[in-house]
């Protein structure tokens, strides 16, 4: 089955989680890759599955479901030789669908994605509460944090000007990066998000995760396709 026929199937059949076993496994178990935890966070709707997507499977998303506790992607790449891969932990904006995995998304991040939706005020109004509620659940003042406005291509409707994302995330000292994971033309850009934090990771210590097993895992399988016709960064 090619990724695109059903993307959503290949994804979720396994790494859509909304329990308690899902951190326990993915803590106690022994390290076969060097892995990083990175987690999307921001309002529901701003566009975080779609970035996932467009950065882990090249592709965008029309009809995205809501995301229910949490959906995972990796991605492996190859940064000046050294294989490291990016566990990318999509987030649910929905208060409701969120509730019983907060402190599962914080535990043992390496790196926070803020997404708001640059034809929303109300999502980039909401971020410094995003930002609060990860300093509340412990995340270090090391872990790498960036601020990415999506929707771009939606030029007439934009509401959040460039200069008061910037001048904020000059406040809060992150990067700031506007793109769009719907226009294919700005996949570079959605790339080079994910590749400034996996170089700024690069030297940290990595999670001791558990590389799911061959039999079960649609994970494993998505990599073997995307390796096998080179897709990676
Ligand atoms: N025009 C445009 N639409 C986008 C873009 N990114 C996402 N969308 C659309 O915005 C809607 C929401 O996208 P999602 O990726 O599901 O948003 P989310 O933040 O993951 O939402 P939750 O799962 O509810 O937290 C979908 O209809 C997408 O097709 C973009 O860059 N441009």
């Amino acid at each position: 089955m090619a990724i695109e026929n059903n993307p959503v199937e290949v994804f979720d059949t396994v790494f859509n989680r909304n329990d308690t076993q899902l951190s326990s496994q993915l803590e106690n178990d022994s390290l076969e890759a060097r892995i990083f935890k990175i987690i999307v966070i921001g309002d529901s709707n701003v566009g975080k599955t779609c970035l996932t997507y467009r950065f882990c499977g090249g592709i965008f998303l029309k009809n995205p479901e809501a995301t229910i506790g949490v959906d995972f992607r990796e991605k492996t790449l190859e940064l000046d030789g050294e294989r490291i891969k990016l566990q990318i932990w999509d987030t649910a904006g929905q208060e409701r669908f969120r509730k019983s995995m907060v402190e599962h998304y914080y535990r043992n991040v390496h790196a926070v994605v803020f997404v708001y939706d640059v034809t929303s005020l109300t999502s980039f109004e909401s971020l410094p509460e995003w930002i609060s509620e990860c300093s509340r659940h412990s995340v270090g003042p090391m872990v790498p944090r960036i601020l990415v406005g999506n929707k771009c291509d939606l030029r007439a409707h934009r509401e959040v000007p460039t200069s008061h994302a910037q001048r904020m995330a000059d406040g809060y000292n992150f990067p700031l990066f506007e793109t769009s994971a719907k226009d294919p033309a700005e996949k570079e850009h959605v790339d080079s998000i994910f590749l400034t934090l996996a170089y700024r990771l690069k030297n940290h210590k990595p999670l001791r995760l558990k590389q799911p097993s061959e039999s079960s895992s649609s994970l494993l399988w998505y990599q073997r396709e995307h390796e096998a016709t080179g897709c990676q960064c």
